[in-house]
């Protein structure tokens, strides 16, 4: 029987500027399909920070140029779903195709609910956009923007609330239960806010690898794979002695992230969407691996299981 899974390709697996994208999502779509001949349904998401910043930027100079304002971060998100979907989307079926293997794939604008309260308001911590001068940051902060003192100047931080819900989730699951390969949620989805009438947007990035875990709950999921730059989650990562770790329970991936044990914006958002899913449901695992060890993975003899 087929597995569902929920795959998500991180920055190693999808690139930072517009040369590498190319070279990493060629790579990544054989990888894809190699997961797809052996057997696994497809639900596809991916990183945006550095192209969300790349637009981002694009939009303001053009802003600055043309006397406008600048563009909101709903539809620098917006076209980092384009960007980075699309690529995805025109690859992996050139792959399929000389593999013999028919299969429609297609991305998904998707919009995620934040809910307006969430404390991550008040605490940005997602870094987007290029290097800004002490005057341009003086500016952002003027407009009400946070910004963050980098090396070489300042850059933009914005708010990464949390995802409660998947607006096109019922397009998701038609398009995934008619066997077709989609891709959704990308850069974790563009967050908006939800109101009696209309769906208001707000100015924040969504952690990709939370709204991963929950593309995978409301598209009951197998398994949720994260491809990322590392063969292996390591307890004490960066210190002297770091230990790459097979598998997790539920209860001992908790207890590592109550110690404090996994930075807050790479591991952590990854084992706690992986906690998240499959506390939810008997059955379902989760995977954290490189692209590279993929299949491996999937097959336990590689990766981190968290189960
Ligand atoms: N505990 C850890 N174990 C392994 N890698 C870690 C750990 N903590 C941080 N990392 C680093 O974080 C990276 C994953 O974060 P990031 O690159 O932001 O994710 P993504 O692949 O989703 O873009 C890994 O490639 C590795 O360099
Ligand atoms: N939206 C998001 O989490 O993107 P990155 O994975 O690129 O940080």
């Amino acid at each position: 029987m087929e597995k569902r899974v929920v795959a998500a390709l991180g920055h190693h697996a999808v690139g930072t500027n517009f040369p590498e994208q190319y070279k990493a999502v060629h790579a990544s779509v054989k990888v894809l399909a190699d997961l797809i001949e052996t057997g696994c349904q497809l639900v596809i998401t991916h990183s945006n920070a550095p192209q969300v910043g790349m637009i981002h930027t694009a939009l303001n100079e053009y802003a600055k140029n043309h006397e406008t304002y600048n563009a909101p971060m709903s539809l620098c998100s917006s076209m980092s779903q384009g960007l980075v979907g699309y690529d995805i989307q025109n690859m992996l079926h050139s792959e399929l195709m000389d593999r013999g293997i028919y299969r429609t794939v297609s991305t998904v604008i998707t919009q995620v609910i934040v809910d307006p309260y969430d404390e991550a308001f008040y605490h940005p911590v997602k870094v987007i956009g290029r290097i800004l001068t002490k005057e341009e940051a003086q500016e952002e902060e003027n407009k009400g923007n946070y910004v963050v003192e980098v090396e070489g100047g300042y850059r933009r931080i914005v708010a990464s609330p949390k995802p409660i819900d998947i607006v096109e989730i019922d397009a998701i699951n038609a398009l995934v239960q008619a066997g077709q390969i989609v891709i959704a949620g990308g850069g974790g989805g563009i967050p908006v806010l939800k109101q009696p009438h209309r769906l208001k947007s707000a100015s924040a990035i969504v952690e990709k690898d939370l709204t991963a875990g929950k593309l995978a709950d409301l598209t009951d999921a197998d398994i949720l794979l994260f491809l990322t730059g590392v063969d292996q989650v390591s307890l004490h990562y960066g210190s002297s002695h770091p230990e790459p770790v097979d598998h997790l329970s539920a209860a001992q991936a908790r207890a590592c992230m109550a110690d404090g044990e996994f930075d807050e914006t790479g591991m952590q958002p990854k084992i706690e969407a992986s906690v998240n899913f499959v506390s939810q449901k008997a059955g379902r695992k989760a995977v954290i691996t490189s692209p590279e060890k993929a299949l491996a993975a999937l097959r336990g003899e590689a990766g981190t299981t968290i189960q």
